[in-house]
């Protein structure tokens, strides 16, 4: 210790100062403690920290308080309800840095976090000096990352995270092709070796496109998870035949929505 005046990190070269915007929630960061609803690990206690902002504007987006932002031209499928106004910037987004952002998730006790968003990768300094500063709390820690698997992750992200949860968006989502299927990033998480594969189904078309994306980027169909799309119990069961019929016949995994069935679609649970 007795050199630490002389090499006191700058804020530049200090990965605990480097910045994230982080959705805004109650005036903080949103963090919050529950169990993962979705994908390989439902049912885990886990901490979420949800970063904003978002690459792909997807029309049934249900967190697009993290890049609907005033003055953009994005549709939203909520644009024909009485009252839905896009987000201001402002009131969403709060900038914290990693070591803070640390410190609050390490309040709760336990070690599994999942990083979501928006879109986490398009802030991945940011990501791994979050790991890095909760792993120099406890080694424990194991984690998740939810993204919509348009980033190649790099090769920091890769080596820290356990589990990337990715789901690629189909043609229902309304974004172009060119934006939502990337095949740098798809051959990127399949050559990780740990990425799940989630899709949401509606509609029998949206089963011919999952099985075009498992045949051209040789996704393996054990970790492809299918999830019937809605907001609610019912929405869901409304789409489970269909869903439950393909995971028989095709190998693939059901995947259930358990915090909506559990908390319904409130928001940070
Ligand atoms: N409980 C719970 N599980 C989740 N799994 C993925 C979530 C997400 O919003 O990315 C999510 C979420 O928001 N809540
Ligand atoms: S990729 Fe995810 S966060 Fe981004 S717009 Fe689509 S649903 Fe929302
Ligand atoms: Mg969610």
């Amino acid at each position: 210790m007795s050199d630490s005046q002389t090499t006191a990190n700058t804020s530049a070269d200090d990965p605990a100062s480097v910045m994230l915007k982080v959705a805004r929630y109650e005036g903080g960061p949103e963090v919050f403690h529950t169990l993962q609803g979705e994908g390989a690990s439902v049912g885990a206690p886990a901490v979420f920290v949800r970063l904003s902002l978002c690459n792909l504007h997807c029309i049934w987006c249900d967190t697009d308080y993290t890049w609907n932002w005033e003055g953009t031209p994005f549709v939203h499928e909520n644009d024909a309800k009485a009252g839905y106004q896009k987000f201001r910037k402002d009131d969403q987004l709060i900038e914290v840095d990693a070591g803070s952002l640390a410190r609050e998730i390490a309040s709760y006790e336990t070690r599994r976090v999942v990083i979501t968003g928006g879109e986490p990768l398009l802030q991945q300094e940011g990501v791994v000096a979050l790991m890095d500063a909760l792993r120099a709390i406890s080694p424990e820690y194991v984690f998740e990352v939810e993204t919509n698997g348009t980033r190649v992750p790099s090769a920091e992200v890769l080596e820290r995270v356990n589990q990337f949860n990715v789901s690629p968006k189909l043609a229902n989502s309304g974004n172009k092709e060119s934006q939502r299927i990337r095949s740098e990033a798809f051959d990127a998480f399949v050559a990780s070796g740990k990425a799940w594969f989630k899709f949401v189904i509606a509609a029998p078309e949206d089963l011919d496109e999952v099985r075009g994306l498992v045949e051209r980027f040789g996704l393996p169909v054990a970790r492809v998870m299918l999830m019937p799309e809605g907001r609610s119990a019912e929405a869901i069961d409304a789409h489970r035949e269909l869903v439950i019929e393909a995971c028989l016949r095709e190998g693939f995994r059901f995947a259930d929505r358990l915090h909506l069935r559990l908390f319904g679609a409130k928001r940070a649970t």
